[in-house]
């Protein structure tokens, strides 16, 4: 059973556990999940006599734990977590809810009813998705519970006051700890032992792969209610060689066998498998490292895929036999078996019952082919130019090794001035790419805030119109002139049909740097400062900021860096391909506003505009 994968959806996630407990973070950070700890101030305190069972006072309890924190860290310096974990672990005893002693008196009341019985242990877990818009914090909660039975033995009132006065059952629900010298008390567990520990976490992967991984409807026909989904729907990449492996699986063989065959994971004996107990800490699981080292085998199989024009052999919608597939394009059939099924793991194929279906990639097809054309001759495109470009030699001192700094790899150039795009199709490839990434984000773009005081806007850069386009779907009042160069607007006609909404659309072919820019009451900058070594940003700034009278709206899109430069992934790897591209960088919000105020821009605002984007827009202070 592969669960670990699931886990790698919250890699890249600020996620925060909401719990001062250490056995939760020993529990979470042993399956490889990196989190914030940041422990709740909810006071515990709920009626529990207002709630129907134990379980839902539990994950209430879980709840309230969670969103305390949400809200308070999306009110202090706005830093909203994109989850929030929460739980609670109560025991229940004959209808009586026991949270930790307040006391050694409390303790030795609680161990007494307990004493010689089974009771319920009870962990509520809450997961919390927070997205924080216009300045306020919105959530999305999923929760569940998990229930263990534990028996105790007969105790002597000697041994019970001995255990007390270890100090142990003091921070601990029904006033014992399974996990260390509570452990004696215990006849059996049935059930999750971590859930006794204060966090189920094979419940809590479950859930993850529900929410991450919704079934689709042939799997709903097959799963069994209780039962985890079947592997493919929550296989994720690293599950194609089988890196994705969960930590702890069980082996033929005794445990000492396993450490010694290099098998078992947990070969410092730090976990007992047989029992599922905690021994002592786990080194973390190093899964985004694992994340990396694979990363590249999911775009490979991708591009061979489009290489080998398996998306164009199935875009007819007509269901193709995996032989049938391999005799078109020409591989053999256990190869292409092999690859079908990646690329129906990897969502990119629907698999009926014997046969393989296009999915949704056709739409997307263009911007594939401009990233996979792996080929390595004159003729390669971009990507592969980046990927020279980043090898070792893009990064050597200069003179041999002697000047400490990086060599920039060439000039700065327009990219569509690259010297890989010499044909018409290399260029409408490129434009294509470009189109098909565009238009990805557009209605986030346009939307990000109300641009309905605007009657005129010029995108700066704007390519095939795809933005234009929306933005005139969405403001039925505005004109729009699309400003770009003439090898680029010479092709627009290909990517755009006529609609009604393009009768308010305008193309001008121009250099922006050079050509004097249309009037307009908004100014858009979308995706293009990146491109550009700081120079030719002031330039470009200072040229929008003389055209604009005062009132004028500039917006700003960009992927948008941290303060330090440190994250998100996506942003850095823009960066460099910027780097060796362009000689241009991406920014953090605070360098955008400067460059903003800097040429007149005054009131700017930040709003999120589509995955990994950020819009900022200016107004044109008076000169
Ligand atoms: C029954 C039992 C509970 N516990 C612990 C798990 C929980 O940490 C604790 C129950 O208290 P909780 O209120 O669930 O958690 P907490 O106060 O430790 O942390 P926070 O409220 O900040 O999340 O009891 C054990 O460690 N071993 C056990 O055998």
């Amino acid at each position: 059973m592969v669960l670990c994968p699931v886990l790698g959806k919250l890699l890249h996630k600020h996620v925060v556990l909401a719990s001062a407990s250490p056995r939760r973070r020993e529990i979470l950070s042993n399956a490889g999940l990196r989190f914030e700890v940041v422990p709740s101030k909810f006071k515990e305190k709920l009626n529990k006599a207002s709630f129907p069972t134990p379980y839902a006072y539990a994950v209430e309890t879980a709840k309230q734990k969670a969103l305390e924190v949400a809200s308070r860290l999306h009110q202090k310096d706005l830093r909203t977590p994109d989850v929030v974990i929460g739980a609670d672990t109560i025991v229940a005893v004959s209808g009586l809810i026991l949270e930790k002693p307040v006391d050694k008196q409390d303790a030795y009341r609680m161990l007494s009813r307990l004493n010689g019985k089974e009771h319920s242990v009870f962990t509520g877990v809450a997961i919390v998705h927070c997205y924080s818009k216009e300045g306020q914090l919105d959530t999305e909660v999923s929760e569940f519970y998990e229930e263990t039975s534990v028996k105790f033995s007969e105790l002597s009132e000697e041994l019970l006051w001995e255990y007390i006065h270890s100090g142990e059952p003091m921070d601990k629900a029904g006033g014992y700890g399974i996990q260390a010298l509570g452990g004696m008390l215990v006849e059996y567990v049935r059930g999750d032992f971590l859930n006794v520990v204060g966090f189920p976490l094979n419940h809590f992967c479950k859930k993850l792969v529900e929410l991450y991984y919704p079934p689709r409807q042939g799997d709903l026909q097959r799963a069994r209610q209780d039962s985890i989904p079947p592997v493919d729907t929550f296989e994720n990449p690293r599950d194609v060689d089988g890196a994705g492996c969960m930590p702890v699986q069980r082996t033929a063989g005794s445990s000492k066998d396993r450490a010694e065959a290099g098998t078992d994971h947990q070969a410092g004996g730090t976990l007992d498998t047989d029992c599922n107990r905690m021994v002592g800490p786990l080194p973390p699981f190093p899964a985004s490292l694992l994340e990396l080292v694979d990363g590249f085998k999911v775009s490979k199989a991708l591009f061979t895929a489009c290489r080998l024009k398996v998306f164009d052999v199935l875009k007819g919608e007509v269901p193709q036999k995996a032989e049938d597939i391999a005799s078109i394009v020409d591989i053999s059939v256990c190869g292409a078996k092999r690859l079908l099924d990646v690329c129906a793991t990897l969502g990119l194929l629907e698999r009926s019952e014997r046969e393989m279906l296009n999915a949704s990639i056709g739409t997307h097809k263009r911007m594939i082919e401009m990233r996979g054309d792996g080929q390595i001759d004159e003729n390669t495109v971009l990507e592969h130019k980046v990927y020279v470009l980043c090898s070792t030699s893009s990064f050597r001192r200069r003179g041999g090794q002697k000047t400490p700094h990086i060599q920039l790899p060439m000039e700065p150039f327009p990219l569509f001035q690259n010297t890989s795009l010499q044909t018409r199709e290399d260029k409408l490839q490129f434009v294509g790419a470009m189109h098909s990434l565009g238009k990805l984000t557009t209605r986030q773009v346009v939307t990000a805030f109300d641009l309905s005081p605007f009657a005129s806007a010029c995108d700066l850069g704007g390519c095939t119109g795809a933005l234009a386009r929306e933005l005139s779907r969405q403001y039925p009042r505005l004109k729009v002139t699309v400003v770009d160069l003439p090898d680029i607007i010479e092709h627009v006609f290909c990517f755009q049909r006529d609609g009604p909404e393009m009768a308010r659309v305008r193309f001008q072919a121009g250099d922006f740097f050079r050509d004097s820019l249309p009037k307009a009451d908004l100014y858009i900058l979308s995706r293009v400062l990146h491109d550009w070594p700081d120079d030719r940003v002031q330039g470009l700034l200072s040229r929008v900021s003389s055209s604009c009278r005062p009132g004028a709206g500039l917006l700003l899109v960009e992927a948008i860096m941290d303060s330090e430069e440190r994250k998100p992934r996506a942003s850095l790897m823009w960066s460099l391909n910027s780097l060796l591209q362009t000689g241009g960088r991406d920014r953090c919000v605070a360098d955008y506003r400067a460059l903003l105020e800097q040429h007149g821009f005054g009131d700017v605002q930040e709003a999120p505009a589509g995955p990994g984007l950020t819009a900022l827009l200016g107004t044109r202070v008076g000169q």
